[in-house]
């Protein structure tokens, strides 16, 4: 066994003999916050340190979660294990509702509009008499599970740490899948995620939807805990300090959940004794230490607790790269291929018109299948907008771009890439974070289908191992396998480029747009780029390339198509194109 299983398994033995150990009853009622803190924070860190999305508002999930199991046990003498799924339901409900009005916000509204949303159902929940006002509701009864009463704090402690643990153990999973890595992608915003052909909408309103739900099961717990139930652990102070826990252990990592919410509760109760006695009167005066330990916290160690312990542990117990378990995996489904010669690409007169600045101007050229043509120009021509109209990223103001046979102006980028359409990024866009490896499994999601719950589970392995054949089969293609385990955003960026293109390539494209690839590049790397791609084209790849640098376009393109503000100047063989003097006067910038 491996040292860092053997310290996993110590943990958990440590966890389960804690409530068997003499310790005092508080440290078991600290452990019991611990672990319904942690499984909020952990929705957190999927919806904020994964997916970029900041909620103020998760205590209000936890307040629906407990009113609904305190309502349905006091009022009407139901299970609590029926208040659990009631109160699961309707936090869907809701949560799907405030999603659908929020989660299309970006920037600074979306955390705004759920301090609004949780200011405004705590106030509801204050305000109605049915739900006991400020009072709340008393007498909840203890839980119970296959009839062992559940009412001691050391009997619950086991049912809160096997949810948490359950929690975590879903989340991990869920992230190290086909929809975690979309949702991982979210992060870097929409653009590249949705040219993966993933609808960022859907995997925004799915870790809206399972944050919400974790903080459910934590209000259950928390109700049947406590015995009862009032508004003020459930207000915005509450899900401000949801939020300081999760940035405290480290918003993007499952373990920074816990060891946040245990750094957080466990500092914020000793502060509460120790400082009226320090300062002499009473007062909530941990509050303004914990403010000033946040500020330290966010300029120091932004990243949290949890990543700069693994990072000093790293050095005793490195991470081991992923088993390479997918050795005959079946391979993922392919596309019918276009004949070699059949027109695949037809730009038809199109134009993007930015406020009075006409970027494209009436531009057409075909592709056919197996060509590499070059879109080339001065800065600021318009091939970068050409590009963007082609692959869906920017409508058309005007003419028609069709593709294998069918208009694909007007669709979304996402239906382009489902169509065989697939591009690389001027400005590499990737997840820093995940391995090359992977970076490039991303690109066979529309090849792919496991769902969220199925990941959660662990049940698509078999298609996980698909994925990861497919993956490393397209880095073997382009030369970058000795490096599938390694961080992506360790790699310089020639092999960032490349890997890219390894991404694009795992899509099973028709054809592939590659937006300045050689930019940045050192003479070396861009000879072996240039091999790379003369190898595509000969197993029957069409690429559209935008570039700058002429040797790499001339030694490579059968066709260049030239632009120069906004308009298509010249389209030729790389020797007509030479040889034009418009071409040359449209780079020395002189007369012509
Ligand atoms: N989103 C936008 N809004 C307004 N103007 C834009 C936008 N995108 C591009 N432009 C303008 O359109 C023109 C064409 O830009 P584009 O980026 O397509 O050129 P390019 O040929 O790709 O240039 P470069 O080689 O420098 O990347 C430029 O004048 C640019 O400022």
């Amino acid at each position: 066994m491996q040292l860092r299983q053997r310290l996993t398994l110590f943990g958990l033995t440590a966890l389960l003999l804690l409530p068997l150990l003499p310790v005092p009853e508080f440290w078991i009622t600290q452990a019991n916050y611990i672990g319904m803190f942690a499984l909020v924070s952990l929705g957190l860190v999927l919806l904020t340190g994964v997916g970029g999305l900041t909620s103020f508002g998760q205590a209000a999930f936890v307040g629906v979660g407990a009113y609904t199991t305190a309502i349905l046990s006091t009022r009407y003498g139901l299970s609590p294990w029926l208040g659990l799924f009631v109160g699961l339901a309707l936090t869907l409900l809701i949560a799907l509702l405030l999603a659908w009005l929020t989660l299309r916000m970006s920037g600074h509204y979306l955390p705004l509009a759920t301090i609004a949303w949780a200011l405004s159902l705590n106030f509801s929940i204050a305000n109605s008499e049915f739900l006991g006002k400020y009072d709340g509701i008393l007498g909840l009864p203890a839980l119970s599970l296959f009839g062992i009463s559940l009412a001691d704090g050391r009997a619950i402690y086991y049912l809160i740490w096997a949810c948490a643990l359950l929690g975590a153990w879903g989340v991990r999973n869920l992230l190290d899948s086909r929809p975690g890595r979309a949702i991982r992608a979210l992060g870097g915003g929409a653009v590249m995620a949705e040219a993966m052909g993933v609808s960022t909408f859907r995997y925004k309103l799915i870790i809206f939807v399972v944050a919400a739900l974790l903080a459910s099961v934590s209000g259950w717990l928390f109700a049947h805990f406590q015995r009862t139930v009032n508004p003020s652990p459930f207000a915005l102070k509450m899900g401000i300090e949801y939020l300081f826990m999760a940035v405290v252990g480290g918003v993007g990592s499952v373990w920074g959940a816990f060891v946040g919410a245990g750094v957080f509760k466990i500092i914020e109760d000793q502060l509460k004794e120790l400082l009226p006695q320090l300062l002499g009167s009473n007062g909530n005066f941990e509050i303004i230490v914990l403010g000033v330990v946040m500020v330290l916290m966010l300029k120091y160690a932004p990243k949290g607790l949890w990543p700069a312990l693994q990072g000093g542990l790293a050095r005793w117990f490195p991470a081991q790269p992923r088993a390479r378990d997918w050795a005959g995996a079946a391979a993922l489904p392919s596309r019918d291929k276009p004949a070699p010669g059949a027109l695949l690409l037809d730009v038809d007169k199109v134009r993007k018109q930015f406020g009075g600045l006409l970027a494209v101007n009436d531009v057409s050229f075909q592709i056919r299948a197996g060509e590499i043509v070059g879109l080339i120009g001065p800065n600021g021509a318009g091939k970068s907008t050409t590009f963007n109209l082609i692959s869906g990223v920017l409508g058309l103001s005007r003419g028609a771009v069709s593709f294998r046979g069918q208009p694909v102006g007007g669709l979304s980028s996402r239906e382009i890439a489902r169509r065989g359409m697939s591009r690389t990024f001027q400005h590499v866009k990737m997840i820093a974070d995940m391995t090359v490896l992977e970076n490039v499994a991303l690109g066979g999601y529309l090849r792919s289908r496991s769902g969220t719950l199925s990941a959660m589970l662990r049940l698509d392995r078999d298609e996980e191992k698909r994925l990861f054949a497919e993956a490393e089969a397209q880095l073997t293609r382009i030369g970058m396998q000795a490096q599938m385990h390694e961080l992506a955003g360790n790699l310089a960026l020639g092999p960032q480029r490349l890997m890219e293109i390894a991404r694009a390539l795992c899509t099973d494209p028709a054809l592939l747009l590659l937006d300045e690839p050689a930019a940045g590049l050192r003479h070396k790397e861009k000879q072996a780029l240039a091999e790379v791609l003369r190898q595509l084209k000969a197993s029957g790849l069409s690429i559209l390339l935008v570039e700058h640098d002429m040797e790499f376009v001339m030694g490579l393109t059968d066709r260049i198509v030239v632009m120069e503000f906004g308009t298509k100047l010249i389209e030729g063989t790389p020797e007509q194109v030479q040889a034009s003097p418009e071409v040359r006067a449209a780079y020395l910038g002189t007369e012509h």
